[in-house]
């Protein structure tokens, strides 16, 4: 092929995403190559899309590397895990020293720190990049998270930033960091994006069985939320899903679902990270097992035989302030997910060397992702502020909303366990804040218990050092 006819990008993966993302670049100007495995949606593709842009069609992997401009940038949007890896072996056969390799599906982050080690001694660049908007935004404009090495940005970053999401006029695309670095904070989306939708789950169940809301005078409830601090996507979506009636029974549409939620493990793999860095993000945490809980349903109905409930639940008094207290017992929550969250992403920068700008993830989130939110720019304002904020629970304007919203969050959680609704975002947030706020937590105790059984040994609060008690032996303490 000549020259000038090569493809500035191409991508090899077209089924939901890789088509979207395909169609994206064909519609900013970008002559773009087209692959897919079976050359079927290859086909499709092009006929019925191909008057939106420049495709290049191919059907072998060799004919598709070929018909790139060089340095090559091949866009693989393929099912994480082996599938990625068998792609990325084909195609490194195919290409030369200074070719870029992205991988924008959902990829664990270690094994894009493995690829990317891999490809460096190969002279390739592999940028794991976070794509997050679903189909809608693989289209229209994603939120776009490319790790990978600050070279490989300076090809890639205009064609990436072009096809995402705008906000205020900025692309909702940077580069995170180095390797791994944007494979995980796109882990890390996810995971709040967990959290965020048990949180108003527990919002729609609350006001369902404590308030007697129905789903239609819910839905009305989440359209009213998403004109103030609350304003999201998901929030928005939650009206039209909650608004939807089901043509076949003529019910709401959330009574006819099953309530098993399901998983595909991104927000499992922020826990599992979670818990090796450290950094409680029990929102996260509480989300993923609500899930997990919700489909074991032989334990579930076995309960449902021997476990009652509270033996009698006082009706709310007042409807509208208790709808007002739920919306802010959910505001609240929702900050100390993201807070949870961001402390994660900062911990892993740290571990990793990754140096990554959190002001700048609020930034690129705040269009085209699945969690974007108003509020997110308050986050950019809060790291923009202090990059080394210890904790956004700290940052004024969040300080000053969970303060606020303290009240009407323990009226909500007394209300839940009153009525028997289980609440475990809500509550486990509120915990958090209490946890975070205390000037003595009974860890002390645990130190003593831990010593008592094990030797495991304490520190004093009055002087430097380690120390055992000889639990057993007159109970003296020793320096340890
Ligand atoms: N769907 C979504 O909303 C989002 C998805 N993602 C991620 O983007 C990626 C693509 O997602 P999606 O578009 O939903 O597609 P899928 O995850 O359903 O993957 C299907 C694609 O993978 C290809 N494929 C599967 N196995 C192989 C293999 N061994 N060799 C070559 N190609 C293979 C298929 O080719 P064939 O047609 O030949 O079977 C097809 O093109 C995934 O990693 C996903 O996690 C990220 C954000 C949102
Ligand atoms: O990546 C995404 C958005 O950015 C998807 O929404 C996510 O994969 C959905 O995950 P799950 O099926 O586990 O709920």
């Amino acid at each position: 092929m000549a020259t000038e006819q090569k493809a500035r990008i191409g991508v090899t993966g077209l089924a939901v995403m890789g088509s979207n993302l395909a169609r994206n670049l064909a519609r900013h100007g970008f002559r773009v190559a087209v692959h897919n495995r079976s050359a079927a949606k290859t086909k499709t593709l092009v006929e019925q899309h191909g008057h939106e842009g420049d495709f290049v069609a191919a059907e072998s992997l060799a004919d598709f590397v070929d018909s790139l401009q060089t340095p090559r940038q091949v866009i693989i949007m393929v099912k994480a895990g082996g599938p990625t890896d068998a792609v990325i072996d084909e195609l490194v056969e195919l290409l030369e020293p200074g070719d870029m390799v992205v991988d924008g599906g959902n990829a664990h982050y270690a094994d894009t720190r493995r690829r990317e080690a891999a490809l460096r001694e190969r002279g390739l660049h592999f940028v794991g990049t976070g794509i997050s908007g679903g189909e809608e935004g693989a289209l229209n404009g994603p939120s776009i998270m490319p790790g990978g090495s600050p070279e490989s940005y300076q090809h890639l970053g205009p064609v990436l930033e072009a096809i995402s999401a705008k906000v205020d006029g900025q692309p909702c695309c940077t580069h995170v960091g180095p390797d791994g670095a944007g494979h995980f904070v796109k882990m890390v989306h996810n995971g709040i994006e967990y959290a965020d939708m048990q949180l108003i789950a527990e919002a729609f169940d609350l006001l369902h069985k404590v308030a007697g809301l129905g789903a239609g005078e819910i839905a009305e409830v989440f359209r009213g939320w998403n004109s103030g601090d609350l304003e999201s996507y998901l929030v928005e979506i939650t009206a039209e899903v909650l608004g939807h009636v089901d043509e076949a029974t003529g019910k709401p549409f959330v009574e006819v679902v099953a309530d098993q939620a399901e998983q595909k493990g991104t927000g499992r793999w922020t826990v599992q990270e979670a818990l090796e860095l450290g950094v409680p993000v029990t929102g996260i945490a509480e989300a993923v097992f609500a899930r997990s809980l919700s489909g074991h349903t032989e334990q579930r109905a076995a309960a449902q035989k021997v476990l009652p409930g509270p033996s009698s639940v006082s009706s709310v008094a007042d409807r509208d302030a208790f709808v007002e207290d739920v919306r802010q017992a959910l505001y609240a929550s929702k900050v100390v997910a993201y807070a949870q969250g961001f402390d994660e992403i900062r911990a892993a920068a740290d571990t990793y060397d990754w140096d990554i700008d959190l002001g700048a993830m609020a930034t690129i989130w705040r269009g085209g992702c699945i969690i974007r939110a108003r509020f997110l720019e308050r986050i950019k304002d809060a790291y923009d502020t202090n990059k080394d904020l210890p904790s956004l629970l700290v940052d004024s304007y969040f300080a000053d909303a969970v303060i606020k919203a303290q009240e009407a969050w323990r009226r909500v959680v007394v209300a839940a366990a009153a009525a028997g609704v289980p609440a475990p975002g809500f509550s486990s947030a509120l915990s958090y804040y209490d946890a975070l706020r205390s000037e003595r937590l009974p860890a002390a105790l645990i130190q003593g218990l831990r010593d008592f059984f094990g030797a495991h040994t304490y520190r004093r609060v009055d002087r430097e050092g380690s120390f055992h008690t000889l639990w057993g032996e007159g109970r003296n303490e020793i320096d340890a």
